[in-house]
């Protein structure tokens, strides 16, 4: 590859991770990993500057807005900081400081890292107008009713010496309490869990339903203190008036003279931070002085005036005792290492606890599949190192083969039959993962099979998740999604189920009360209005996603005209190939695939495609084409589309020569970009494509 295509590669890449972190809250790498990615991007645009991406993640705040929320414009631009992970790099911020300062005497105010989301507060007259998120560091969400549920945060300040219209900054967060307690309900409850407390303050500060914001117990740490007049002289004196004026100042804080203080902050709050009330992830420094922070001034992104050094994840080493195999939705089999700390060797596993690794007890790490196994070189008995990466699951990153001398290890053998059905596992020419091939009646793969069906883009059956499904099959109550039909009020109430959660040894209960499934049954029930392509998506036929699933709804408007079709009036579908035709042939010829199919008939599912003709509002696009890609601010993609089709344009799937217009919103590709701008395509914004049809 080279370097343009790196650098687009990995602006693509951290785009992606960025839309996921904030739009969604979730972490699909680890921070560090992130943060190495977002060091090799900037150094690559270092030397090559003339291949920085308009959109490069380097040159601007991560976050984004949401349309569910008023956008707000922010009075003083919400940045980021400058991030480290080693001393070095902290003495030069410190030798930047010095130099931009011309050897000015400076002071730093090191604070602790809270890990939660940037908020700002608007205070009038004393009093608590306004909450937004930081969004994208110009405009955030106004989130007023639901910040207003932080019980540490005045909602009037009294004392004559405010200014009358000043703005708070601070660190908005889900103590580990509450993020334990909530977690705990989602798991009753069958829902997914938060991956780390950051992640759900971040959910539950955007929620809709703020007494459901309220029941969370969140919390926040303020930080800064912004007004249009000279109000401090010193981030110090600011910090002292804050706490003096009421406000949750969190007291870890403290002034220092030099870098080696700063070191030793550092070095003492390493272990400490993990008896704190909530989740930090390192310590941010700043200059003292107001007026020495405006000389130094700002990059693009963050101040020169600050920094934040972040706490590696903790490696630890352990005991590898044996490797347990689990069997995925797909039937893809991963080797798990069960732990113990190097003081419980003795022990029998099941009295083992696990080793300490930042916070938590680990016994379990994932080790991905067999290659991993040979990569690693792992035998039984070894002596492994374990790391947390913050909120990611543990891994193990090597052996300490000198070990063996002192403890004989045995080799491990990978099974050759499923763990949970017994079958004889498979591997594809040039796939990685052993797998079950009884699709049919391994159990997890049932499971997953249920789960695909329910999912958002298939039946939307939201009020079952997870944790539900699984009780459901397990009390043999739902063996495929057929059975979904059958259930009623009387199998479904007072259902418990008691699982024992193997890594802290506590027995948790899922129960089935009257308004969880009133729920269910109402979520059932709706899912018979769920359009034929979603039917299709929901079947889980191999190769057959949500939009294969959609052209062949459209092409074949029924299931009895797609199950009866011929392999070559399959291949004869535009953008439909051998690989799928065969597919849904062999799908078609398994008898349970046939009953199943027959009773989600007649249980009342959409089977056929009801399209009606678009109702048209104008001819303003007539035989104009378009692609759509990124995120808009006004509209999602859908109403995007009806838009352009009900206006009488076109959807084109990809940006080719044939297309006119490209209908660009944030955070899109920009290869796709470029490729569009080469072919001379139209790019329009959403403001502009919205005035395009305003003009009828
Ligand atoms: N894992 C992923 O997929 C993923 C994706 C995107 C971003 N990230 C992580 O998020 C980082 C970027 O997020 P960011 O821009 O919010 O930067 P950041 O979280 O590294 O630092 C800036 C933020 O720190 C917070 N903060 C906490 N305590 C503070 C204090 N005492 N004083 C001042 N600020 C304080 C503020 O909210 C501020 O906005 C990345 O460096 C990466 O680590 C991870
Ligand atoms: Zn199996």
């Amino acid at each position: 590859m080279n370097p343009e295509q790196q650098i687009q590669e990995l602006t693509d890449k951290l785009n992606h991770y960025n839309y996921r972190y904030y739009q969604d809250s979730v972490s699909e790498i680890s921070d560090f990993e992130f943060d190495q990615l977002l060091k090799e991007l900037k150094a690559l645009e270092d030397v090559y500057p003339e291949f920085r991406q308009a959109d490069s993640p380097t040159q601007r705040v991560g976050g984004t807005i949401t349309k569910s929320f008023n956008t707000v414009y922010h009075r003083y631009p919400m940045l980021s900081l400058d991030n480290t992970y080693n001393e070095q790099e902290l003495r030069n911020f410190d030798d930047r400081v010095r130099r931009g300062l011309d050897g000015e005497e400076f002071e730093y105010i090191c604070e602790l890292k809270f890990d939660g989301i940037s908020l700002s507060f608007t205070y009038e007259n004393g009093v608590l107008v306004r909450g937004v998120t930081r969004g994208d560091g110009t405009r955030g969400d106004e989130i007023t009713t639901n910040i207003k549920t932080i019980r540490t945060l005045p909602l009037r300040v009294k004392s004559d010496k405010l200014p009358p219209v000043f703005e708070i900054r601070g660190e908005g967060f889900m103590p580990l309490s509450s993020f334990q307690k909530l977690n705990e309900e989602m798991e009753t409850l069958g829902e997914n869990q938060y991956a780390n407390p950051r992640n759900a303050a971040s959910g539950s500060f955007k929620l809709q339903d703020s007494g459901e914001t309220a029941r969370r117990q969140l919390d926040c740490y303020i930080y800064s203190f912004l007004t249009d007049t000279e109000f401090f002289k010193s981030h110090e004196e600011s910090l002292l008036a804050l706490k003096s004026w009421g406000f949750n100042v969190s007291p870890g804080w403290k002034k220092v003279s030099n870098i080696d203080d700063v070191i030793a902050y550092i070095h003492e709050w390493e272990e400490k931070r993990s008896t704190l009330p909530l989740a930090t992830d390192g310590i941010v420094i700043k200059v003292n002085s107001f007026e020495q922070q405006r000389e130094l001034g700002f990059t693009a992104k963050s101040p020169r005036w600050a920094i934040s050094f972040k706490y590696k994840a903790e490696n630890k080493p352990a005991i590898l005792r044996m490797v347990t195999y689990q069997v995925g939705r797909t039937g893809a089999i991963t080797p798990v290492a069960n732990l113990c700390d190097l003081t419980e060797r003795a022990l029998p596993y099941k009295d083992v606890k696990g080793v300490h690794l930042s916070g938590t007890r680990v016994k379990r790490a994932t080790l991905h599949n067999a290659n991993e196994l040979l990569r690693l070189g792992l035998e039984l008995g070894d002596t492994v190192f374990v790391e947390k990466s913050g909120e990611i699951i543990p891994k193990i990153t090597g052996v300490d083969v000198t070990q063996r001398e002192l403890f004989p290890t045995e080799p491990i053998t990978f099974p050759t039959k499923c763990p949970e059905c017994g079958s004889e596992l498979q591997r594809n020419e040039g796939e990685v993962a052993f797998f079950c091939p009884n699709d049919s009646h391994c159990p997890p793969q049932l499971k997953g099979r249920i789960e695909h069906f329910i999912h958002r883009k298939a039946m939307n059956i939201e009020s079952l998740g997870e944790g539900k499904i699984e009780t459901l099959f397990d009390l043999g109550l739902v063996n495929t999604p057929a059975d979904l039909y059958d259930l009623n009020e009387g199998n479904l109430l007072g259902i418990e189920k008691s699982i024992l959660n193997e890594e802290t040894g506590k027995v948790k209960k899922i129960s089935f009360r009257e308004k969880t499934v009133e729920n269910i049954l109402k979520g059932i029930e709706l899912s018979k209005t769920v359009p034929f392509k979603n039917v299709l998506f929901a079947l889980g036929i191999r190769f057959v996603g949500a939009t294969v699933a959609e052209k062949l709804a459209n092409y074949f408007k029924s299931i009895e005209a797609l199950r009866s079709a011929s392999y070559d009036q399959l291949v004869a579908v535009p953008e439909i190939g051998g690989r799928i035709a065969m597919s849904i042939e062999s799908y078609f010829s398994v008898p349970e695939n046939q009953q199943l199919v027959a009773r989600l008939q007649a249980a009342g599912l959409q089977m056929e495609s009801d399209e009606k003709p678009v109702e048209k509002e104008s001819d303003v696009l007539d035989g104009k084409t378009f692609v759509i890609s990124g995120v808009f601010e006004n509209y999602d993609r859908d109403e995007l589309k009806d838009k352009i089709e009900v206006n009488g344009g076109r959807i084109l799937s990809g940006v080719s020569g044939k297309l006119n217009y490209l209908l660009a919103g944030a955070n899109m590709g920009p290869s796709k970009l470029e490729k569009a701008r080469k072919l001379g395509v139209t790019i329009l914004s959403e403001e502009e494509f919205l005035a395009m049809i305003d003009n009828k």
